[in-house]
């Protein structure tokens, strides 16, 4: 049994998992608590907005489709970080983002253990617990530190893409490369200025969606790991401190082998 204790200024609550269950692959993780918290969001926003859509990480493993419309939507992942939640491992976050026209009005992503709200509305910057928040501005890939994710995959060519993209990095050098298990939080350090880019290839879009907008609120670059615009539904990212840090990133990682075997956000 794993559990939570989370606590803000307001509100205290226990997060029991009894269950773990296996999704996609043996290190992709679902408890009843990622499945509760899911309900529980999805309810209370539609009670005020019934006319609202949702993407929900779970809706999608029971089957709902993943599809992004111009009409006002919700993209949530209840636990950012199911195996690391499993594991008492403590950073594990709710992530939450709202799109109008496929553009991110605003985001949200509370890091449970550490009780960091990170915060973002388009156009008016990104706050962490209420302070301001800016990237570190580093243009020289050479001293970024970069954080990335294992990801849940575990056959042989997403295996090999993974950690040869992380070598090329350390072979360029990088001065350190981080993985903490949770997209969502990895993104927010971007916009903290805690590290200098991020790169993922097989994400989802509830697992970015609303540190996407925090990253951009807080001055830093987003875009594909090809290099060209971003796609929030495309399953790659690098988000960056700088242009030139998110361009040399792109010039290093390869995605193409890895990705030909992922359709668009596939659950
Ligand atoms: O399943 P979940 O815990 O919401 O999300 C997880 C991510 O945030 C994690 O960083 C990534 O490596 C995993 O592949 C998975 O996508
Ligand atoms: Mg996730
Ligand atoms: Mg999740």
């Amino acid at each position: 049994n794993a559990h939570i204790i989370c606590r803000t200024r307001d509100f205290c609550f226990v997060l029991n998992s009894k269950e773990v269950r296996l999704k996609s692959s043996p290190a992709d993780l679902v408890t009843e608590t990622d499945q509760q918290v899911e309900k529980m969001l999805i309810s209370a926003i539609r009670r005020k907005y019934p006319q609202h859509r949702f993407i929900g990480e779970e809706s999608v493993a029971a089957g709902e489709a993943v599809e992004l419309t111009d009409s006002p939507t919700w993209i949530i992942d209840p636990i950012d970080g199911t195996v690391n939640f499993v594991h008492r491992f403590p950073f594990v976050a709710v992530s939450i983002a709202f799109t109008v026209n496929k553009q991110t009005e605003f985001g949200i992503v509370y890091s449970c253990v550490e009780d960091k709200l990170f915060h973002a509305q388009r156009g008016r910057g990104a706050y962490l617990n209420g302070k301001p928040l800016c990237v570190s501005g580093q243009t020289d890939i050479h001293r970024c530190v970069v954080v990335t994710e294992i990801g849940a995959e575990r056959d042989d060519l997403a295996l090999s893409t993974m950690t040869s993209n992380i070598c090329r990095l350390l072979r360029l050098p990088v001065q350190g490369v981080r993985a903490l298990g949770t997209a969502a939080v990895d993104m927010c350090q971007v916009a903290t200025g805690g590290a200098d880019a991020y790169y993922h290839i097989g994400m989802h879009c509830w697992d970015i969606a609303a540190s996407t907008i925090i990253v951009l609120e807080a001055g830093g670059v987003v875009m594909d790991t090809d290099g060209s615009e971003f796609d929030m539904m495309s399953r790659k990212v690098i988000a960056a401190s700088s242009s030139a840090v998110a361009n040399g990133i792109a010039q290093v990682v390869q995605a193409d082998s890895f990705l030909g075997d992922f359709s668009r956000n596939r659950a």
